[in-house]
């Protein structure tokens, strides 16, 4: 797992992951390549070069402190990628697994979770607008995976990424542009 506390700004988020991951692969702490094997996002042209932008001014930071150049600006984008849509917010449960999908719904919307953390096995999840299971912390950053009705066996595990209160049309926007797919669940699908 990689984690940190969350920024004050969600949109130094991802930035802010991939730099400690950078300090943890300098120091030893991790394998470059230890996120290689999850699914990386569609990057823009301009998101790319956002991306260049920072790796120069991460990679001027480390030469100040001395370290051997041991990252790339390949290796960085390579990271950012894979935790743009990798990563989850983490929002611990305060007493009961009751109303989990209005509980995730709440947390999408105010922004109150405590951290965010990339988990190897829940990052092969697939997103389904109408989830069979969801993923909760009780006590601490442990990801628990919770059925949310009968499952039958073979039946893919699928979560949903988002608030899955939203409209059919917001749903699609968010997943577009977040995560960079159309969704093709059922509910999609028929259009609710
Ligand atoms: C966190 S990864 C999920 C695991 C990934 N499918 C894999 O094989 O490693 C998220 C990516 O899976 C794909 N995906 C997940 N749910 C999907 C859905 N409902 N419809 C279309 N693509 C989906 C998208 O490419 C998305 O960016």
């Amino acid at each position: 797992m990689l984690a940190g506390t969350t920024p004050s700004s969600r949109d130094l988020k991802y930035p802010y992951m991939a730099k400690r991951l950078a300090c943890m692969v300098i120091s030893g702490a991790a394998n470059a390549d230890c996120l290689n094997i999850l699914q990386p996002a569609l990057l823009h042209q301009g998101t790319l070069i956002e991306m260049k932008e920072e790796f120069e001014l991460l990679e001027s930071t480390f030469r100040k402190a001395g370290f051997q150049e041991e990252i790339t600006t390949y290796w960085y984008i390579n990271v950012l990628a894979r935790i743009r849509i990798n990563a989850f917010r983490i929002e611990l449960v305060a007493s009961s697994y009751e109303d989990l999908l209005s509980s995730a719904a709440a947390s999408v919307s105010c922004d109150s979770s405590v951290g965010n953390a990339v988990y190897m096995l829940p990052s092969f999840y697939n997103h389904d607008c109408d989830p069979n299971a969801h993923i909760v912390w009780l006590q601490n950053a442990d990801a628990k995976l919770k059925a949310l009705r009968d499952i039958e066996e073979g039946e893919e595990l699928c979560i949903c990424y988002i608030d899955a209160s939203m409209d059919a049309d917001a749903r699609q926007k968010i997943l577009a542009d977040g995560f960079g797919f159309e969704c093709r669940c059922l509910r999609c699908l028929s259009g609710d």
